[in-house]
């Protein structure tokens, strides 16, 4: 029986590219997810174990972030057509190579009005969230409220530090005095009465608060940030006892481009998958009312 090889292509799927402008010190971003895969004749690379002609998908890797410096990403498509015909010269064996982008849209943070300089909210990812609790009946019926949303994704391009911090002989994470800062935001918040509360404003202001405190702050850690959204809240909102917060740090590491004789001033960088920093943390208004069962229903650590 004959055999023989069909079609094949190979290639680094989801490169998570992150470009900064920060040409002046109002920023702009593109954040996109590129997979790269070339077509063509590797038949040696399949049926010998002969990889002379296969331009290594780490070195595709690579390109992807040399060409977001080098090339630039005015649209994904103009970085894209770039991007393709480069791996045309560079592997002589490739016939076709096709680029997939998958582009996030963000949007700066509103603050009094005003898009924010490096603060930026991914567009309309997060849920709104409700938990109602009642307890009992007539007289002793009791009712706790938790609003809350989920999936809030923002980032700072600038505007965050993390240093001075605890060492020991496993430690090997450079003080970083200029860094993206990113979560995907999630956030509860207990009420302490339902009488006369306009829900939908009230979600509409913590959400306002959260944004406006995580682009004003200059933050010395994301736990610096997250009391600084609670306490935000809690000022303006009497209604609101308690808030609890949950924030992955979606870590966003400087892409080495000095191997490509490239400089990289803080303007290419991989957006890391896993793993991350889990930063949850509680804020409450002193003499907080009992939180009774209303936490209950709430998963994990709110
Ligand atoms: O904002 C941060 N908080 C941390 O606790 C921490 N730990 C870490 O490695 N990076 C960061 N960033």
């Amino acid at each position: 029986m004959a055999i023989s090889l069909g079609s094949n292509q190979y290639g680094k799927a989801e490169n998570r590219v992150m470009r900064v402008y920060r040409d002046t010190d109002r920023h702009s971003i593109r954040d996109l997810n590129v997979s790269t895969s070339l077509r063509g004749d590797f038949t040696a690379a399949h049926l010998e174990g002969n990889q002379g002609d296969v331009l290594p998908t780490d070195t595709q890797k690579n390109t992807s972030f040399a060409f977001a410096k080098e090339v630039g990403i005015e649209s994904p498509e103009a970085y894209g057509v770039a991007l393709g015909k480069h791996f045309l010269t560079a592997a002589a064996k490739a016939t076709g190579s096709q680029i997939r982008i998958e582009e996030y849209a963000w949007d700066r943070i509103q603050v009094d009005g005003q898009g924010h300089d490096h603060s930026f909210v991914r567009r309309g990812t997060e849920t709104r969230t409700a938990i109602i609790t009642v307890e009992g009946r007539d007289a002793d019926q009791k009712v706790w409220v938790v609003s809350g949303l989920e999936d809030l994704i923002v980032l700072k391009s600038t505007g965050s530090e993390f240093k001075g911090f605890l060492k020991d002989k496993y430690t090997t994470l450079e003080e970083a005095d200029d860094r993206i800062m990113a979560t995907s935001l999630t956030a509860r918040w207990r009420f302490n009465t339902i009488d006369g509360v306009n829900f939908d404003e009230v979600y509409d202001d913590v959400k306002k608060l959260c944004l406006a405190a995580f682009a004003t702050t200059y933050s010395r850690a994301l736990q610096e940030t997250l009391y600084a959204m609670g306490r935000d809240v809690l000022e303006a909102h009497p209604e609101i006892d308690e808030i609890k917060f949950s924030a992955p740090n979606k870590h966003h590491f400087l892409y080495d481009l000095d191997r490509f004789g490239l400089e990289n001033n803080g303007e290419v960088f991989i957006a890391a998958d896993r793993p991350y920093g889990l930063i949850e943390a509680t804020v409450l208004r002193d003499g907080a009312g009992e939180p009774g069962e209303a936490w209950t229903a709430v998963p994990s650590f709110i």
